[in-house]
């Protein structure tokens, strides 16, 4: 089938610039497989320029060749995975194929819909996400005022999986497969926007944009902040989409008022859609994180592991994972069962937080700091020591714990607005620095975190 690549690198050398034919169609190689016709590159620097700059011309010469276009695969001699340039690779017709080459070629270059790396059902719900789950969900429903969605957390608390898991489920709706979805990063964008400046194809490159997208999925836009050119095409893009009534999906580790250097019409379009923003997660989802990836991994963790590292990484989901993945790859490697030695091991190539204070090591701290048990703190008694204590208890409980006022006042046995007038008490004290506010604060900072 090779004499097919001949034909159409015939039709190209006539088509194209001598230069451009030599330097770039020349090297390659290519055949037919399975209806799809297969590119072998030299390198990936020739790669990624076919696809990104003369996939289409390909495209059209192979049409003509062959009467219809045909699936591209731009695969590298020495390279990794293949690139596909439709999103979908079902039905092959000339209008879904260019439809869809548009923006793939734009695209990150592995999002083929096979390659989506997650899925709404492995993402973990919790107070956390809930909001942003549920709006990701409503975005692949189309429901009403869903048009734009902002997905804004710190990092490694599951923007791209979400983003992800709407371009999944979108390529997966039978009724959308003729959609053209673009996802990709600032940074790309930003790369790519820069590569058609040099090369001078910039009006290309708005137009697919602007008339080659109906879904537009852009991680990152932070990323945009100080760049005013970049800036100005993204502007245009998404004014022209938006009036289109196209959908956008965009991702920043920063909310939209706290991005700073960034022009207020783009600014107002990034605050234009649902604005879902995702919190650190709880120590009850984090469990729930440990124990969905485990299961995945099909790997039991005993309880005491899971409790140890959902305590000591706290803030970013990804470092959680990663670690999970370590402690169980070690296991795996050194034959062994999954130990609380074997966990301690992996953590401390982590950054650590440092282990959470519950109510009862607060309780522990202030009877030893004021020589009490808990039941003369809990008992009626209104001497002024156990007062203070209590009051230290109540201050340390609030600080340190996410309990809520009513739960810290149960287990002394006092109202939640008992617990409020002893913080109050604790706080005057300390601010007005007197003998006994002094003593308040050392002890207080004894209580190490
Ligand atoms: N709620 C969750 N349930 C399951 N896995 C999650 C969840 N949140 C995050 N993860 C996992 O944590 C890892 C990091 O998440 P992700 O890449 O989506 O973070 P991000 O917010 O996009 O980070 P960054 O800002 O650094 O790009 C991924 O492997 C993702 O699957």
């Amino acid at each position: 089938m090779s004499d097919i690549w001949e034909r159409i690198a015939d039709l190209l050398e006539k088509k194209l610039a001598p230069g451009a034919y030599q330097l770039w169609v020349k090297p390659l190689r290519g055949k037919l497989e399975n209806g799809a016709l297969v590119l072998h590159a030299p390198n990936e620097f020739v790669r990624n320029h076919v696809q990104l700059r003369l996939q289409e011309e390909i495209m059209e010469a192979a049409g003509e060749v062959l009467s219809c276009t045909p699936r591209i695969s731009f695969l590298c001699e020495h390279g990794p995975a293949p690139v596909l340039a439709l999103a979908d690779n079902t039905v092959q017709t000339r209008t879904v194929s260019r439809q869809m080459s548009l923006p793939v070629a734009h695209a990150l270059p592995t999002q083929s819909v096979q390659s989506w790396r997650h899925q709404f059902d492995d993402f973990v719900v919790g107070p956390c996400n809930s909001l942003a789950y549920a709006a990701s969900r409503g975005f692949c429903q189309e429901l009403p005022g869903s048009d734009q969605l902002f997905l804004c957390s710190a990092p490694g608390l599951g923007k791209t999986h979400l983003t992800q898991a709407i371009g999944a489920e979108i390529a997966r709706q039978s009724n959308r497969r003729h959609l053209r979805i673009c996802y990709l990063s600032g940074e790309e964008f930003a790369s790519q926007l820069v590569m058609s400046i040099k090369s001078r194809t910039v009006d290309q490159f708005k137009e697919r944009f602007r008339s080659g997208v109906d879904l537009l999925m852009l991680e990152d836009v932070h990323f945009f902040q100080g760049k005013e050119k970049m800036q100005d095409e993204l502007l245009n893009i998404l004014k022209s989409l938006q009036n289109k009534g196209r959908r956008v999906v965009m991702t920043s580790t920063f909310l939209p008022k706290e991005l700073s250097d960034i022009d207020p019409g783009l600014l107002s379009r990034f605050a234009q859609g649902f604005l879902a923003v995702m919190d650190k997660p709880d120590s009850a989802t984090r469990l729930n994180i440990i124990q969905a990836k485990s299961r995945v991994a099909q790997v039991h963790i005993p309880n005491d592991v899971a409790a140890l590292l959902a305590d000591r990484i706290r803030s970013d989901i990804r470092q959680l994972e990663s670690c999970l993945k370590n402690i169980i790859l070690k296991a795996r490697l050194l034959n062994t069962d999954i130990s609380m030695d074997l966990a301690w091991e992996i953590l401390q190539n982590y950054d650590l937080d440092s282990p959470s204070i519950d109510l009862e090591r607060v309780i522990s701290f202030v009877c030893q700091a004021y020589g009490f048990g808990l039941e003369e703190l809990r008992s009626k008694s209104r001497k002024r020591d156990r007062v203070m204590a209590r009051n230290t208890a109540f201050y340390l409980a609030r600080k340190h714990t996410e309990l809520s006022l009513a739960d810290i006042g149960r287990r002394f046995n006092r109202k939640h607005s008992t617990v409020i007038k002893g913080i109050a008490a604790v706080e005057q004290e300390v601010a007005r620095k007197t003998a006994l506010g002094n003593q308040l604060s050392h002890t207080i900072s004894q209580m190490q975190v």
